[in-house]
């Protein structure tokens, strides 16, 4: 990849900004879209995205725009980082600026609420493009932290490993480094679905439970993950790396995440209204839990954790009664592995966190895989 390559970023929140800010260090030419005006204006001349990247200096050669037609024009990757369920209508307005053979690459970790579709599908579906010329970006990448350039991984996931890897050297630089990998599904739910167990593993932390909660709620979040990517055609080992674990560890952990803070304010005792009105950002796992657990039942996948955060959403189940595992389940005692588990005992999941530290670690080379 020359460096210098034209690439769009529509979306100026705090990943749009973020991503943008990530490539235009790799040596790419990027113009960062905004809806607003001012907001375009302060990227422009201050250098500054106040609203969302507070403290944030952003690169000299970054430009904004309000304009779509300027943002796109000529751009040969256009990276998308708008909220989930505004993607299609924002694809529709892009399509007439697209260049002929632009790369879309989704930056989002949403399913469409009315369609349960991934964000990918719904990009295929929307413009006359090719599914090669997909990509998704997926990983342990809480804006802020990335944005003050401390380091970390992503895999770039696309059906065409050659797409795979072109995004893959735009993405990285001395503080982001991108893996690759084909598993387009398995990338995708990874984002969605840690969504969904940081929301629970907040709703425990308002509560006031301690890390032994924390720990189970994480450990059996993993296999509900892992069960509904694979019947849907994931690859399991998909789950156990950057873009399932890896960000699965993030988002639990950290309090700059917005899932899991929605979660803290409902196990609090907010009520969901409150909660919404509160969150000044994107909180994808709200609106993902429904479109979620209808895919799970159509495929007859078991998720007790993703079920309770629905019912703690609905009011129907009260914070403080949230467990690991359905309370109301009086079946027989089971494995801890349900359909493709016994390869996935406790030494495979060593080897999981391992491998994933050891990526992170492993810093500087080409794109490898994930
Ligand atoms: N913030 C993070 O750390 C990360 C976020 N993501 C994903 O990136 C996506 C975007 O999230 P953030 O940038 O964090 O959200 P954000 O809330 O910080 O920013 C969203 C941006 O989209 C704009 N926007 C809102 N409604 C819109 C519409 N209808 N059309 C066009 N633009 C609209 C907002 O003005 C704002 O600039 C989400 O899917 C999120 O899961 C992925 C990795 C990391
Ligand atoms: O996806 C993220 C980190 O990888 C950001 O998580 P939140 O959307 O919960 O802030």
């Amino acid at each position: 990849m020359l460096p210098g390559t034209r690439v769009a970023v529509l979306g100026a929140g705090s990943w749009g900004t973020t991503f943008a800010k990530i490539l235009a260090d790799g040596g790419a030419d990027v113009v960062l879209w905004a809806r607003r005006p001012e907001l375009a204006r302060e990227i422009s001349e201050a250098r500054r995205n106040s609203d969302y990247l507070a403290g944030i200096n952003l690169p000299v050669g970054l430009r904004a725009t309000a304009r779509l037609d300027l943002a796109l024009a000529g751009a040969e990757y256009v990276f998308v980082s708008v909220p989930s369920q505004s993607l299609r209508e924002n694809l529709i307005l892009a399509e007439p600026f697209l260049a002929p053979g632009a790369v879309i690459v989704s930056l989002m970790k949403g399913v469409e609420r009315t369609t349960g579709m991934r964000m990918s599908t719904v990009i295929e579906e929307v413009l006359p493009i090719s599914p090669e010329r997909i990509a998704a970006i997926s990983g342990p990448n809480l804006a802020l932290e990335i944005a003050k350039e401390q380091p970390t991984g992503a895999v770039v996931s696309s059906i065409s490993l050659e797409t795979a890897q072109a995004v893959a050297k735009l993405a990285t630089n001395k503080y982001f480094r991108s893996y690759v990998n084909t598993d387009v599904i398995g990338t995708e739910f990874g984002g969605v679905l840690k969504n969904l167990i940081a929301v629970a593993i907040g709703i425990v932390d308002g509560v006031g439970f301690g890390e032994n909660t924390k720990a189970s709620i994480i450990t059996r979040g993993l296999v509900e993950m892992t069960d509904f990517a694979v019947a849907y055609g994931a690859h399991p080992e998909t789950l156990s790396g950057l873009a399932g674990l890896g960000d699965l560890i993030a988002t639990c952990q950290s309090p700059l995440s917005r899932n899991n803070t929605a979660g803290r304010l409902l196990g609090q005792g907010y009520s969901i209204h409150d909660v919404v009105k509160q969150m000044q950002q994107t909180t994808e796992g709200l609106a993902s839990v429904k479109p979620v657990l209808e895919l799970a039942a159509a495929k007859g996948v078991a998720m007790p954790i993703v079920e309770q955060v629905r019912q703690v959403l609905d009011g129907t189940l009260n914070p403080r009664d949230i467990a690991p595992h359905l309370t109301t389940d009086s079946s027989e005692p089971q494995g801890e592995r349900t359909k493709d588990g016994q390869a996935h005992g406790s030494a495979a999941l060593w080897g999981a966190f391992k491998r994933t530290f050891d990526q992170l670690r492993n810093g500087g080379r080409g794109p490898g895989s994930d």
